[in-house]
Formats: structure tokens, sequence, C-alpha cells
């Protein structure tokens, strides 16, 4: 495994250590340790089936490894809880409640009061660019505005980790690309810690701080990757930016003899 070691990263939020999880006789993860540094966006890039989704569910608590540990802030995870919010590739949105309700829902669920869990929820809707949507149904809107509710909802429990499985795989390339611009000025302004899947090498090169490459059977941490440069230079200059075609292609090239 290829490592760079950089001693200007900030602390873990998030640790794996030695994480392995069998399904029966199938081994999705072995020994998977991953450090996930506070405030920065991580992604987990690897072919299907390479148990991103599973390490992810591990993190958020919802599923217990066969070996290993999870340290959230220093702390083991024994289950879900509030520090961590989970934005589902669905998202589960009540169908007959307004966008306010769905995006409030999480606070309700943890006994906020109306007032205050709505005025929370108007901050976020903003955040997430559905002003105005508030009294609207989700049936009312796009798939790329559910989207953003169930990521308006997972901000307003105000975890410290998101824990987001291919957020954008479901809306079209043109809502995607603004949703992964509105992702960089989210990490960049929320000082949260982003834990996020995803199928495309663009994407997650295009929004990560840091790409930690799986490959699979049993699942492994093949290479960490974090690009220095392009960052700084604005979002309309990244996708042209020698770095970030560099890095695109080391990782298909990684990635390739994997794809059948
Ligand atoms: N509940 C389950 N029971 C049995 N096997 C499972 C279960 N969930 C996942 N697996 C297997 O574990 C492995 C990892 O699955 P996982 O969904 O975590 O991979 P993934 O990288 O997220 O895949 P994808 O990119 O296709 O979503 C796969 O071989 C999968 O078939």
């Amino acid at each position: 495994m290829k490592q760079v070691v950089d001693n200007t990263l900030p602390e873990s939020a998030v640790s794996t250590r030695n994480i392995s999880k069998n399904y029966g006789d199938v081994e999705a993860l072995k020994n998977l340790s991953l450090e996930f540094p506070r405030g920065q966006l991580t992604s987990l890039l690897g072919p299907s089936g390479c148990g991103k989704t599973t390490l992810l569910k591990i993190i958020a608590g919802l599923l217990e490894p066969t070996s290993g540990t999870v340290e959230v802030n220093g702390q083991t995870v024994k289950g879900p809880g509030p520090d961590r919010a989970f934005v589902f590739q669905d998202f589960a949105l009540l169908p007959w409640a307004t966008v306010l309700r769905n995006v409030a829902f999480g606070l309700e669920m943890r006994g906020v009061a109306k007032s205050e869990r709505e005025a929370i929820a108007e901050k976020y809707i903003k955040e997430v660019g559905l002003a105005g949507f508030e009294q609207s149904y989700p049936h009312e809107l796009s798939g790329g505005m559910r989207q953003r509710v169930g990521l308006a909802r997972a901000l307003s429990v105000d975890a410290e980790v998101l824990l987001m499985d291919e957020p954008f795989s479901a809306v079209d390339e043109q809502t995607r690309r603004k949703f992964q611009e509105d992702l960089l000025s989210l990490v960049q302004h929320e000082n949260k810690t982003f834990i996020f899947v995803t199928h495309s090498i663009e994407e997650a090169v295009y929004v990560s701080d840091q790409i930690a490459i799986l490959l699979p059977r049993p699942s492994r941490v093949h290479e960490i990757i974090r690009p220095s440069n392009f960052r700084s230079k604005g979002v309309d200059n990244i996708r042209r930016d020698p770095e970030y075609l560099d890095i695109v292609d080391e990782i298909w090239a990684s990635l390739r003899t994997y794809v059948e």
C-alpha cells in the first residue's frame, strides 16, 4: 500500500482499526484501518462490492464488525449516535410531510421543541438551496431537490460526522455537478467531517481532501491520495488542472483491472 505521510493533517475525527466483516462465507472487509481527518471530506472509492457501504454502515453503528473497532473522537462506537448522521442513497423522506417537517424530522425524533427545530430546519433549507419550498411535499420536488432535503435533514441534527452513500448517483449530470460544487462549499463552511462513498473517480477527485482507494475480495486499502494543489484554485478550474487529471488517470490505472 502506498501512503503519503503528511504531518500537517488535522487530527482524526473517525478512526477505523482493523475492521473485518464477514457475511457468512463472504469476507467483505479484512483488517481495514483508516483515519478520517476532522473537518475534511474523505471519499471511499473502489469497484462494486468492495465493501464501501459495509464500512459506512459500520462507522454509522448500524452494522457490527466481525472484529475491529471504530472510534469517533477517541470513543469506541457501540451503535448509532448523535455524533454521526447518515445521508442514505434513497432518502427516507416522509411523503405526507412538508419539506420543513422532513428537514426538522431528525430534531423532532430528538425531542427538540417545534419552534426551535423549525428555525434550524429553515436555516439549512436555505443553505442547500431550497428556500421557498418549505411547504412543498416530496412528490412535488425533483429527484435532485429531494436529495437536498435529505442533506438538509442530516445537517440539521448537527452531527459532527456526515456519512453519505452515493448521494448524487440518482440525479442528472448537471444537477450532480451543482451538488458537487455545493458540497465543496459545505465542507469549507460547516467544519464537519464528511465520509463519502462514490463510484465515480472524477467525483471523488473533485470533492475530496482525501481519497481511500479500496480493492475487493477481501476489501483492503490500496492507496490513500490527498490532492493538494487544485483545491484552492476555484471550482471552475479544478477539472482542467493538471494535478486533477493526473490523479484521475492514476486511480483509473489502479482500478481498471477490477472492472469486469
Ligand atoms: N447483507 C449481506 N449479506 C450477505 N452479503 C452481503 C450483504 N451486504 C453486502 N454483502 C456482500 O459484501 C460485499 C461488500 O458489499 P458492499 O455493499 O459493502 O459493497 P460496495 O462496495 O458498497 O458495493 P457497491 O459499490 O456495489 O454499492 C459484497 O460482496 C456483497 O455482496
